[in-house]
């Protein structure tokens, strides 16, 4: 039977209308469409959002969240470049219905209603910085988001990504105390690159697949900061001091291991979005019941005096729901733990003063 001409041209007018050149305008409008049929049939998930999502960091994290099952509706939002990471991704043919969103006037359509926002907005390091160097710019960027959290999806898991994590963590904190909408279990910063790293690392040593091998990072996220536990590897295995020494030293300095490699260019973004996946999965499944989900975070914590701290916690449906100590130490942990402590107290009160002062 032929179809009707009115039929055939209203197909024509909906198929050129998606040839149009990436235009925001038209993105949002069309994106409604989209996304009002899509997700009708689209699989029951959760609402996540990616905070600086045209990034290094943003891009392949966006890439492979819409190859996540667990992820219903994806927000991009940055202050450049949306539409067009926003229409590349879109094409992909996974369940998640990707909408974009550009600038501070799209912030808060960006994050209102959703389950987790994954924060990796921000400057990252040249040779010769310190993550701390990256607080002037990354503490306005980040409060700024918070803020639009606190308003929009108060109750959404937050994963903080951005640099200095042992500042930019104690930041969102205090934005959300002042709007009062802190939830210790759902600020969670993201050290998950640390634990990757290790496993890596250790697993080279040991000559075993990086898939077997679990190491504890515990501390923070910059230098003496990062403190992997190597007497709580699993499996269980022994190392000697030089050992020890290449392994913590390699570890603790990761990430400028990548600074220079790329030599201006940036930080580590590949192996990031890998990392923030990983994490981000941990905690959907948490958000969806699964028990038993244990990844290290840097978050609100009594295990030490500081704070917060980096530890094991327990993934659950409202966040980090369990907060494990650290176990038992060796000298050289214990050493480390005291030289981590030092540092991390000053970088936690810096972000803290900057909401404060
Ligand atoms: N936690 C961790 O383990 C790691 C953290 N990082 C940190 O992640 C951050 C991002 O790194 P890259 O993606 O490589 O940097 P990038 O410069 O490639 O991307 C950052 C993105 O943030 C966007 N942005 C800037 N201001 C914004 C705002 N106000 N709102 C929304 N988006 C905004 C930029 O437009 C850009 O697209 C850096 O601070 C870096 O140090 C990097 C690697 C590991
Ligand atoms: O080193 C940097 O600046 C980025 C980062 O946090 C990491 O790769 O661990």
């Amino acid at each position: 039977m032929q179809q009707p001409l009115s039929d055939v041209n209203q197909r024509i007018s909906r198929i050129s209308a998606h040839l149009q050149p990436p235009n925001l305008q038209i993105e949002e409008s069309r994106n409604l469409e989209r996304t009002n049929c899509r997700a009708k049939g689209a699989a029951p998930g959760f609402k996540v959002a990616i905070l600086g999502a045209a990034g290094g960091i943003g891009q392949p994290l966006a890439l492979l969240m819409k190859m996540n099952p667990l992820v219903s509706v994806l927000h991009l939002y940055d202050v450049v470049n949306t539409p067009g990471v926003t229409a590349d991704i879109s094409h992909m043919d996974t369940g998640a219905v990707v909408r974009g969103f550009l600038g501070q006037a799209q912030l808060e359509d960006a994050l209102t209603g959703m389950d987790l926002v994954i924060i990796p907005a921000g400057v990252p390091r040249k040779p010769g910085m310190t993550r701390d160097d990256l607080f002037k710019i990354n503490a306005g960027i980040v409060k700024t988001l918070c803020e639009g959290i606190a308003k929009c999806c108060p109750k959404a898991i937050v994963n903080v990504i951005s640099n200095p994590v042992n500042s930019t963590v104690p930041i969102a904190a205090e934005v959300f105390k002042r709007a009062g909408t802190f939830d210790p279990k759902r600020l969670l910063g993201v050290t998950m690159l640390d634990v990757v790293r290790a496993n890596t690392f250790v697993a080279e040593v040991l000559g075993l697949d990086p898939r077997d091998v679990d190491v504890p990072v515990v501390g923070g996220h910059a230098g003496v900061t990062i403190l992997p536990l190597l007497s709580q590897v699993k499996p269980p295995c022994s190392f000697t001091a030089q050992e020890i020494d290449y392994l913590t030293d390699r570890i603790q300095n990761g990430g400028t291991e990548v600074v220079e490699a790329k030599a201006g260019a940036g930080s580590a973004t590949l192996s990031m979005a890998y990392a923030a996946v990983k994490f981000a999965d941990a905690c959907l499944r948490g958000l969806r019941g699964d028990s038993g989900i244990v990844q290290c975070a840097f978050v609100a914590s009594q295990v030490t005096e500081l704070p917060f701290f980096a530890t094991k916690v327990r993934l659950g449906r409202t966040g980090a729901e369990e907060i494990y100590p650290l176990g038992p130490l060796n000298e050289y942990e214990r050493v480390g733990l005291e030289k981590a402590k030092n540092e991390l107290a000053g970088s936690i009160e810096k972000g803290v003063s900057f909401i404060r002062k």
